[in-house]
């Protein structure tokens, strides 16, 4: 039994201090629900010390939304992963389709920057999808390959495992328009059965795959109830305390179901 997780990307939203309000409301809230599902917050890089030192005391944890694939140097506007270690981050999105379209981030960088996540400890939150175009053309199971088997290249079962993949239809990212459940569930599986050529099909079994791309309190339960849907990567949605902590209810009281 895989326990969900659900994370909220906050993408270019909330300095330190409304991470603050935010982080309070939501610890005078969230009671019992970390019992059920792993709960993670991705707030921008200059509000991780505020976010670390609120949640150090709880069983919520902080991620960073990119590190470079680069060690320290110069490298002008860089964070790299010794610096998250240092404030105690665990997680970091790597690959997020915003970074790879806007930012450029190839495969192959996305790969190095797996390696670095790796090699200290971080646990990646690693993110494929496929555009309209790509969808429309057929070329779904040949995108989420090419994205995994460049992007994960080299690493090992136990990176993998310690690996949660998010699959972020880019279409879905934003729009309001939710891949319905069985896209969502058909495009888990395949990656999936992908994870399984490459890394062993107990890997494939034991790996959480988050669904993200407009998820909402009215959709996430029947997202999470998929047999393949682990969680959720959540934007607009998780920006308000309240909205964040129904999609964690509705979400993991599906996925426990
Ligand atoms: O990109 C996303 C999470 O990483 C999804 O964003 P939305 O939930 O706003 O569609």
């Amino acid at each position: 039994m895989r326990k969900p997780i659900i994370a909220a990307n906050w993408k270019m939203n909330k300095g330190p201090a409304e991470t603050e309000d935010f982080l309070k409301g939501l610890i005078s809230k969230i009671g019992k629900a970390t019992d059920k599902c792993d709960v993670v917050i991705a707030p921008p890089f200059v509000s991780l010390p505020t976010a670390t030192k609120l949640l150090a005391s709880h069983d919520v944890s902080v991620a960073a939304q990119n590190v470079s694939q680069y060690d320290a140097g110069a490298y002008t506007g860089e964070i790299n992963v010794m610096m998250l270690k240092e404030l105690y981050v665990p997680y970091v999105i790597i690959g997020h389709s915003e970074r790879r379209a806007i930012f450029g981030e190839t495969d192959e960088v996305l790969n190095a920057k797996m390696h670095k996540v790796r090699e200290t400890n971080l646990k990646a939150i690693f993110c494929i999808g496929e555009t309209l175009e790509e969808r429309e053309a057929g070329q779904l199971d040949e995108v989420l390959r090419r994205q995994l088997t460049e992007g994960l290249k080299g690493l090992s079962e136990k990176d993998v495992l310690e690996t949660v993949l998010a699959y972020e239809p880019v279409w879905a990212i934003g729009t309001g328009v939710t891949a319905s459940p069985e896209q969502a569930q058909e495009a888990h599986a395949k990656v999936r059965v992908i994870l399984a050529e490459s890394f062993g099909g107990e890997v494939a079994d034991k790996v959480r795959i988050q669904y993200g791309g407009s998820v909402k309190p009215d959709n996430a339960a029947e997202l999470l109830a998929q047999p393949d849907i682990d969680g959720a990567l959540v934007g607009g949605a998780s920006m308000e305390v309240g909205s964040f902590l129904q999609i964690i209810e509705n979400g993991s009281s599906a996925a426990a179901q």
